[in-house]
């Protein structure tokens, strides 16, 4: 049986994920999956996605992929990579798309014209690089992981959920935003662990081995 279902929709950053859990996870399967059973009968769901929320809506919808993702976000440890995470929400500015609404709340643009730090330095949109990701919680993935680790960004949305039960860290940018929720066996990030070195490793190992306990 497969351990850990990798979703493949056609917009992902795929081969880094899937590389990394290989590497951290050497006792499990990891596959890269399109079809609706393997990633029904899988153990671990993680859902990455790059590029724009409307085109990974359709193209998620277009694999018949959708009704296994919330099956999946429902019942099993989940985990949420940059689209992965927008997408459990009700909806996104970007190209004004509905999400799947498991979680609630929106993903907004960065507001760029207020982009300044207090020092008067005007910041990029997309927000790309390495930036400290705050805990908020305590979380079995953030096991070994310091409290203000660094974790590598490339994104101009961010989610706004009115839910603050669910924030599980925040960024600064130059204000604090989500980039981290935690429910129940969801768990989803707007940073890229597959590219964040040994933090984002260190997330991905205690994902593998995570038991949200219903
Ligand atoms: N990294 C990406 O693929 C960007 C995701 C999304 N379009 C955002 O800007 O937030």
């Amino acid at each position: 049986m497969t351990d850990i279902a990798i979703v493949d929709y056609g917009m992902g950053n795929l081969r880094s994920v899937h590389k990394a859990l290989e590497h951290i996870a050497p006792d499990s399967t990891v596959v890269v999956t399109s079809d609706p059973a393997v990633v029904n009968k899988a153990s671990r769901v993680v859902v990455p996605g790059q590029g724009a929320m409307p085109n990974c809506m359709s193209e998620l919808k277009a694999c018949g992929l959708q009704d296994a993702v919330i099956r999946a976000a429902h019942s099993k440890p989940f985990l949420g990579i940059c689209i992965g995470l927008q997408m459990l929400f009700e909806e996104s500015e970007e190209g004004h798309v509905k999400g799947l609404d498991i979680l609630p709340g929106r993903v907004i643009h960065f507001p760029v014209k207020t982009m300044t730090t207090p020092e008067g330095l005007k910041l990029k949109v997309p927000h790309m690089g390495w930036n400290q990701v705050c805990q908020t919680v305590n979380h079995p993935l953030w096991k070994d992981i310091a409290k203000d680790a660094r974790f590598y960004f490339v994104h101009s949305y961010y989610v706004d959920t009115p839910d603050t039960a669910l924030i599980a860290a925040q960024t600064h940018y130059p204000f604090a935003f989500t980039c981290a929720v935690a429910k129940d066996n969801i768990f989803a990030v707007q940073f890229h662990p597959e590219k964040s070195h040994i933090a984002g490793l260190t997330l991905l190992r205690n994902f593998a081995t995570w038991s949200p306990g219903f």
